[in-house]
């Protein structure tokens, strides 16, 4: 059996704010360094350690963490950070509150956008300033890599491949592997870790800041998994990510 332990990153300013966050570059929010903390009290707490750290491009995810692995005293890991596991991108949903915009729009509309598998949102304009190509930690990429809108989908097509290619090597090597990284390029991987289908895939959330353990077979896909501490906590956390999406939910 292999082991492999997931993070989404702590709650964010924009978390916090309830806004469509996507590519932008947010920090945590200070409710969010304590998440992460947390999260690695409870990493000790199960006798976790790793080997190989991997997270993308974004600091919520980096912030998150390097908390994690100063409070584990594991600040010397190797950490491999990549763009393919940046959050998906939301296009020109970017910045505006979800619950404003499901007024605006309908909730239904906005349950498309955020968990229609094969639905992108709104492109960002060519010429917008938040485009991937003014951005240097991006001026590698091809353009096909330089998306101006993403659906879960596209994430999948993007994160899919790095998991076989780098990925499930080290945790074949029996390296121990942490993954912090965001609520839908982790929803992509466990999609295919749990063979979730298109359909399926909608009803799934993944909270902030809560190490989820994932046992994997043979072929690398799941025969388990778990969060680390209060399982109804976890359970409560992920369905208030899905009611972000609720009118109810306007700031102002
Ligand atoms: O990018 C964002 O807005 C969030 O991190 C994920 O948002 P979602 O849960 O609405 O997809």
């Amino acid at each position: 059996m292999f082991r492999i332990v997931l993070v989404r990153h702590g709650q964010s300013t924009w978390n916090k704010e309830n806004k469509f966050t996507g590519w932008t570059d947010v920090p945590l929010s200070p409710a969010g360094e304590k998440e992460a903390l947390r999260a690695a009290g409870q990493l000790l707490a199960a006798g976790l350690d790793f080997d190989i750290c991997y997270t993308s491009f974004l600091k919520r995810a980096i912030k998150t963490l390097w908390l994690i692995q100063e409070a584990m005293d594991r600040m010397w890991l190797p950490v491999v950070k990549q763009w393919c596991l940046n959050e998906r991108h939301y296009g020109a949903l970017q910045g505006l509150d979800k619950g404003q915009t499901a007024a605006q729009y309908g909730e239904e509309q906005v349950f498309q956008w955020r968990r229609g598998y094969a639905v992108r949102p709104p492109a960002l304009p060519e010429g917008d300033p938040r485009l991937p190509e003014h951005d240097p930690r991006y001026s590698r990429l091809q353009q096909a890599g330089r998306p101006r809108t993403e659906s879960l989908a596209d994430t999948v097509a993007r994160v899919l491949p790095y998991w076989n290619r780098e990925i499930v090597p080290r945790i074949q090597e029996n390296r121990r592997v942490l993954l912090v990284a965001h609520g839908n390029s982790l929803r992509a991987l466990v999609k295919h870790l749990e063979g979730v289908s298109d359909e399926a895939i909608t009803g799934l959330n993944i909270p902030t800041g809560i190490p989820l353990v994932y046992e994997l077979g043979p072929d690398m896909k799941a025969i388990g998994s778990y969060y680390l501490g209060d399982a109804e906590e976890a359970a409560t956390a992920a369905a208030e990510v899905q009611d972000q999406g609720t009118a109810s939910r306007s700031f102002g």
